[in-house]
């Protein structure tokens, strides 16, 4: 998907919720259990009830990774299940990969072309040549990881360079990769102080932004200066919305979660339309 439809269904949609697929066998409804498939089960079921309302899907791979080989194709079933029925829908595969050059290919091969997905989170620590493999490919998404939404996040993110800070760094220093067009960036919603100096450097790029809901981030102080002319923010939550409910109405409980989110963000849209 390239980012003019990724726009396009912002603008229909009136969302730029991004809904994410943590599924923890733990904590989904009981009487799931018994299915054959109880991952793919819940996921579908939370797909069905919400695609009208959000525009990106976002399921962490640890949450599948876990399971071994069921969890594996239980994403897999996932991401082709979206591809198939609602294929507008953009798909983050929230794996924050990043190694060499030619094991970042085949990572990047991995989530983008075996399985399909619109775009990958990776980690920048290891620099142009860990990143650049996944920016070579057309119409896929790679989105760096530069302030993320937990407390130890500024640890190493935060750390004073010699006029800047760290992350700055990343996104000044991204910028000049080759086909740095094919960038997002992962900032926290709990780090909504930032989004102001972060939008001096990437005022065109889109945000991927965790943290509302559970992490408790905030949607209109993340808006406040995070919102580009074209939206520019993919707002995610994942347990505030996929376990709102934990019983056979589950998908009816996430769906409304999902329906406040998305009315808020109409409403700040609209707001941003009037200037
Ligand atoms: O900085 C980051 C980067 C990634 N995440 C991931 O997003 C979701 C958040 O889940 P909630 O349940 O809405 O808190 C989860 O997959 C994280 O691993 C993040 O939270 N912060």
């Amino acid at each position: 998907m390239n980012k003019l439809e990724l726009i396009s269904q912002i603008q229909q949609k009136k969302s730029f919720l991004c809904i994410g697929l943590d599924v923890d066998l733990a904590k989904i409804p009981t009487h799931l259990l018994s299915e054959s498939d109880p991952i793919f089960e819940f996921n579908k079921q939370i797909i069905d009830a919400t695609h009208h309302l959000a525009v990106a899907y976002k399921p962490n791979t640890a949450f599948y990774e876990a399971y071994g080989i069921k969890g594996w194709v239980a994403l897999e079933k996932t991401i082709n299940y979206i591809n198939e029925k609602y294929p507008e829908i953009f798909t983050i595969a929230d794996a924050k990969r990043g190694d060499i050059g030619n094991t970042s290919t085949m990572y990047a091969k991995a989530f983008f072309e075996d399985l399909n997905f619109d775009s990958v989170t990776v980690a920048p620590y290891m620099g142009s040549d860990s990143v650049e493999p996944f920016l070579a490919f057309n119409n896929k998404h790679t989105i760096l990881l530069a302030l993320t939404s937990n407390k130890g996040g500024l640890d190493f993110q935060g750390l004073k360079t010699d006029n800047s800070e760290l992350y700055k760094e990343v996104l000044k220093t991204a910028l000049t990769w080759k086909n740095s067009e094919n960038l997002m960036f992962v900032v926290g919603a709990t780090k909504a102080e930032y989004f102001k100096d972060i939008r001096q450097i990437v005022p065109n790029h889109f945000l991927l932004v965790p943290g509302v809901g559970a992490q408790g981030g905030n949607l209109q102080d993340v808006c406040k200066y995070g919102l580009n002319n074209n939206c520019g923010l993919l707002i995610n939550s994942s347990r505030g919305i996929i376990y709102a409910g934990n019983d056979k109405g589950f998908a009816l409980k996430a769906k409304d979660e999902a329906f406040k989110l998305q009315q808020e963000m109409e409403q700040i849209l609209h707001k941003k339309s009037q200037g």
